[in-house]
């Protein structure tokens, strides 16, 4: 984009203006320039990919669409007019809305409550009327076609629901542009399918999207215009069409980046089993019996709704199973406890990052080493010394982008914040290493990284789970078991073609139709 256009507040509002129009926007952290004299030109109706690295500046340019933090420098215009002063909500509200992976619907609440909060219908004495609370509501959700019933406690609704939930309560506000951060990380194949046919629904009623997804191939298949940033600032917005994949990689990285071919060294036959999983029943009811020797990377696929992170929790002991037995090196684990999986050589990259994984405001140092106390000091005393050094080695091992091992971790980007579980996880060097979900929210450089640390730590005789739907992390496993509502349907043996992953995955056996 030429970002020399100022935003004005005089001439005539057509519909020819920006949706909105950020210019010159520079943003700091302390140190850290988060955006550098980068914009965006979002035009009405499109739908609009904003990509880029992690750490890009995506999110920080999100925040300052959305009114949440102001930019040090430069504007941001809707419809052609200056965006409202900071401490307007309602007139941001108006003009914008995020929809986060994280979500901002209240879970105790009801669905209705959580659309009209602090919008009640009062009666007289300023009586909430309930019954008014929840006819609006429904109206709303009717108008825009969501079917969720407006009684259900908000906590029950899926990430599907939850997300069409926030959008017509945006919409309900008057705004016409939504922020979509990250909206298929937590869907399967379907879902993704109905959220993009909502997109083209809304898309058609005058509805404007601005896209932020790692997932490359669904830019293609969803959005118009694709802008990317690196390193603070803007690169490039041109139409899809007309940006190849290599070229959009290469506008992200700075250079060529293909994904390594997986490579495959079969394991010998007198590798010793490291791990056996022997009938396994989760809470909800999903069975899993494996064995891992020692240096294989076993892979556990499936959809949503598959049992495969269940499965995957109950070995770690994040979740306590209804039956069954796991041994580690000769070592039965505790049933449900995480320090006992700990302490016998597990280490584990959560799904959740934001619950499990990390506490946000310490720092990378105290994160990575949280759990390794005795490589950091003696006696219960830290060394902040040792502390810091093994935290840099790992900064420098992950290639995580941050100032030093003193940040907090709230102050990394996503993709960062990922890098830093996976420090921790191999602090302790683990003899068994599990990995769910390990690439969600991360860039295609940073992808590299995590998965290149598989094939590092399988080297040293570390047994490796990784536990996806994501192809790029299945490829890199010796074997991948593949789940279907709570059994394992299939064992794939190393080289399997993409479609026989992803039918098995969904449930259908091309060998038999
Ligand atoms: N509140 C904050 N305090 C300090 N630094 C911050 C803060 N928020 C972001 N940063 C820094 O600003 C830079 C840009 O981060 P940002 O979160 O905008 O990236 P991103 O493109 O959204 O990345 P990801 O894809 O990983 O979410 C990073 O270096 C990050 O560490």
């Amino acid at each position: 984009m030429s970002a020399t256009r100022q935003a004005t507040t005089d001439g005539p509002v057509g519909d020819d203006r920006p949706v909105v129009e950020a210019v010159n926007i520079t943003k700091r952290f302390g140190s850290t320039l988060a955006l550098s004299e980068a914009g965006i030109v979002v035009r009405r109706g499109e739908t609009h990919a904003l990509v880029g690295r992690n750490g890009a500046g995506k999110s920080t340019l999100v925040s300052i669409l959305t009114g949440l933090h102001a930019a040090d420098e430069g504007c941001v215009a809707f419809d052609g007019r200056p965006a409202p002063p900071l401490g307007d909500r309602d007139g941001w509200r108006r003009q914008v809305a995020c929809v986060y992976q994280k979500s901002t619907i209240i879970p105790t609440l009801t669905v209705a409550e959580n659309l009209f909060l602090n919008r009640h219908a009062r009666g007289p004495g300023r009586l909430i009327r309930w019954s008014t609370l929840r006819r609006q509501a429904q109206e709303l959700l009717a108008e825009w076609s969501v079917d969720v019933d407006v009684r259900q406690p908000a906590s029950t609704l899926t990430v599907e629901q939850r997300q069409f939930v926030e959008i017509a309560r945006a919409l309900s506000f008057g705004a016409r542009f939504i922020i979509l951060d990250e909206p298929t990380a937590q869907l399967d194949g379907a879902g993704i399918q109905r959220l993009f046919t909502r997109i083209r629904d809304l898309r058609a009623q005058g509805v404007t999207f601005l896209f932020i997804s790692h997932h490359l191939q669904e830019i293609y298949e969803i959005c118009d215009q694709v802008t990317v940033f690196r390193d603070a600032r803007h690169i490039v917005t041109a139409p899809v069409a007309e940006l190849s994949r290599p070229a959009l990689v290469a506008a992200m990285t700075g250079e060529d980046v293909s994904m390594p071919e997986a490579v495959h060294r079969p394991l010998s036959a007198d590798v010793p089993v490291l791990l056996s999983v022997r009938d396994l029943v989760t809470a909800s009811g999903a069975e899993l019996s494996l064995e891992a020797r020692a240096g294989e990377v076993v892979g556990i696929a499936g959809g949503g709704g598959s049992g495969k992170v269940e499965v995957a929790e109950a070995i770690v002991g994040l979740a306590r199973p209804a039956g069954g037995t796991v041994t580690l090196d000769g070592r039965q684990l505790r049933a449900g406890s995480v320090p006992d999986a700990l302490a016998a050589g597990v280490g584990l990259v959560p799904q959740d990052r934001h619950r499990e994984g990390l506490v946000p405001l310490l720092s990378i140092a105290e994160n990575v080493t949280m759990t390794v106390p005795h490589r950091v000091g003696r006696r219960g005393l830290i060394s902040p010394a040792r502390r810091d050094a093994l935290a840099r080695q790992t900064i420098a091992d992950l290639a995580i982008k941050a100032a030093g091992p003193e940040v907090p971790v709230s102050d990394l980007s996503g993709g960062n914040q990922q890098k830093v579980v996976m420090g921790r996880a191999l602090a302790s060097d683990p003899k068994l290493l599990v990995l769910i979900t390990p690439t969600a929210g991360v860039d295609v450089r940073s992808k590299q990284t995590l998965l290149g640390v598989v094939d590092e730590v399988r080297g040293r005789g570390t047994a490796v789970l990784v536990v996806s739907d994501e192809l790029d992390d299945l490829r890199i496993c010796d074997r991948v078991l593949v789940m279907f509502q709570g059994r394992v349907v299939r064992e794939m043996a190393h080289g399997w073609s993409d479609n026989d992953l992803v039918a098995a995955m969904e449930g259908v056996d091309l060998h038999h139709v």
